[in-house]
């Protein structure tokens, strides 16, 4: 379903990396594990479609993802790759919903507020709807980057270090969040972390 093939990538002022071959089937849920600087954040972006490797490929459902021209990455990414970034990427200046139907407008879908309703009714978010970003508490954020990353229902959710500046009891309410939302979505999960309190909640693993 997702896999990558001979990838390497080089810094200019840095390290040239090389990264394992690897095969994700649909609906599996992975961790990948490395110490700092090992590089799982640069791994995670060449497989969200955010950097163009040196060598190699990415393959999401039979599409190669730097084999499509820039826009037609945009909207691949936006259509079925579902981020959770490490902090929340949203707009301040729209509401809570008005952020998601934003999500659903960027990757060139109809806006779908039934969709957007039932996610953040799952999420424990209905009655922040109508709110900004910044009227929401860390928590509610995170959970609003996760609905950002389902709402179009992505073959892929991809999290880089969800649970870095979490507590005990909020990273495992994140990770079962994120392990639920995936399958009931039935999309693959892949979650990079060196956070050893994960470790225990999924048995699927990539080591860099
Ligand atoms: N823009 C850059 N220019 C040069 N070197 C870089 C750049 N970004 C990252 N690196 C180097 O590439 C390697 C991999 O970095 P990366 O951020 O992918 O690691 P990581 O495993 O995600 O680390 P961490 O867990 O600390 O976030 C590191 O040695 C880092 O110093």
């Amino acid at each position: 379903m997702i896999s990558i093939q001979g990838l390497t990538y080089r810094y200019k002022q840095g390290p040239t990396l090389q990264f394992a071959d690897w095969h994700l089937k649909q609906q599996e849920q992975w961790l990948l594990l490395g110490a700092s600087g090992s590089g799982k954040s640069t791994l995670i972006n060449i497989m969200s479609g955010l950097l163009r490797p040196e060598s190699g490929r990415v393959e999401i459902s039979g599409t190669s993802l730097y084999g499509l021209s820039a826009r037609e990455l945009d909207r691949f990414r936006g259509r079925h790759i579902g981020i959770v970034f490490q902090r929340p990427h949203l707009v301040r200046s729209l509401r809570v919903a008005e952020n998601l139907e934003l999500a659903q407008s960027m990757a060139g879908l109809r806006s779908d507020r039934k969709r957007i309703d039932l996610l953040l009714g799952e999420l424990g978010l209905s009655e922040k709807s109508d709110r900004y970003p910044d009227e929401l508490s860390q928590g509610q954020l995170q959970r609003l980057s996760v609905a950002r990353a389902l709402v179009n229902k992505p073959l892929v959710l991809i999290a880089d270090e969800p649970t870095s500046s979490l507590d005990d009891q909020n990273a495992e309410s994140v990770i079962a969040l994120l392990r639920e939302q995936a399958a009931a979505n039935e999309a693959t999960l892949l979650i990079a972390t060196h956070d050893k309190r994960v470790r225990d909640h999924l048995n699927n693993e990539y080591i860099l």
